[in-house]
């Protein structure tokens, strides 16, 4: 069923999945006032490498769209992490016509009205299967949506959507889309932070890295997210409102690649 819609929805996930009330959970609230710092982060930057023939295929996963990827030449390291993690997927969170809310982190509360994630795994490990449930073996860049100007980009992606049109539906990218283009102009700037996938199995094996700065995209290609479909207790309908709202911090510090 809908993990989103069956039930209480999130708040009733740590029925199935204990771990949901667990140490290390995600999203959470980025209070800008408790981010520390960590010179170490900027004396090491981020290596974020994507190629153009990064992107195999796209499926409506019945949560989100998902742009799959073997990984080629798409690899991340440095800032936080210690090791390389390859790029597995990307896909997005957003919300509801004429509300604010969407994304699964929030800045100081605010919430934004969607939110990429590109998925990427541990390369200590085989392969994702393997990393998804270790502590170190996924590393995630979340890139906020903002309402503004239109990104192309994006849209080569959404014109995709009208061809996966329910859960499972798939079709190849015959075209070079390179990841880099979702990364904001400036990606130095960063949160990071322990912690879990948003959906179950919620397993606390990310390391989240949030950019600051949020990809500006149009309010239409935010309506766009919504022509996605997938199955609720009524039947099938718009996709929206697949987010995980933030849940507590508990024992941890988010930490901050700039002052
Ligand atoms: N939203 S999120 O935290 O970026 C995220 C990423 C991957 C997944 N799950 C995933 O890729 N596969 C789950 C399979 C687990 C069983 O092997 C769930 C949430
Ligand atoms: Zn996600």
């Amino acid at each position: 069923g809908n993990i989103y819609l069956s039930g209480a929805g999130p708040s009733a996930w740590h029925e199935e999945y204990p771990v949901a009330k667990g140490k290390r959970q995600s999203p959470v609230d980025i209070n800008t006032n408790k981010t520390k710092f960590d010179p170490k982060l900027a004396a090491d930057p981020l290596t974020i490498r994507f190629s153009d023939s990064c992107c195999q295929s796209i499926v409506n996963t019945g949560i989100s769209f998902q742009v799959t990827s073997n990984g080629a030449g798409c690899e991340l390291s440095g800032g936080p992490l210690d090791s390389t993690y390859q790029f597995a997927q990307f896909h997005a969170h957003w919300g509801a016509y004429l509300k604010t809310t969407g994304s699964e982190h929030t800045v100081d509360g605010v919430s934004y009205p969607a939110e990429l994630h590109l998925v990427h795994w541990n390369t200590k490990y085989d392969d994702f299967k393997d990393a998804v449930d270790k502590p170190d073996g996924l590393a995630v860049i979340a890139v906020f949506f903002k309402r503004g100007k239109e990104h192309p980009g994006f849209g080569k992606i959404q014109d995709l959507f009208s061809k996966i049109p329910a859960k499972g539906a798939k079709v190849n990218i015959d075209f070079e889309f390179n990841p880099g283009l979702l990364m904001p102009p400036d990606s130095e700037n960063y949160w990071t932070y322990l912690g879990s996938l948003t959906t179950p199995p919620l397993y606390e094996s990310v390391t989240w890295i949030v950019m600051k700065e949020p990809l500006e995209v149009s309010v239409e290609q935010i309506a766009i997210l919504r022509t996605l479909l997938w199955e609720t207790p009524n039947g099938v309908s718009q996709m929206y409102n697949n987010f995980r709202p933030p849940v507590p911090l508990r024992d941890r510090v988010i930490r901050a690649s700039f002052g």
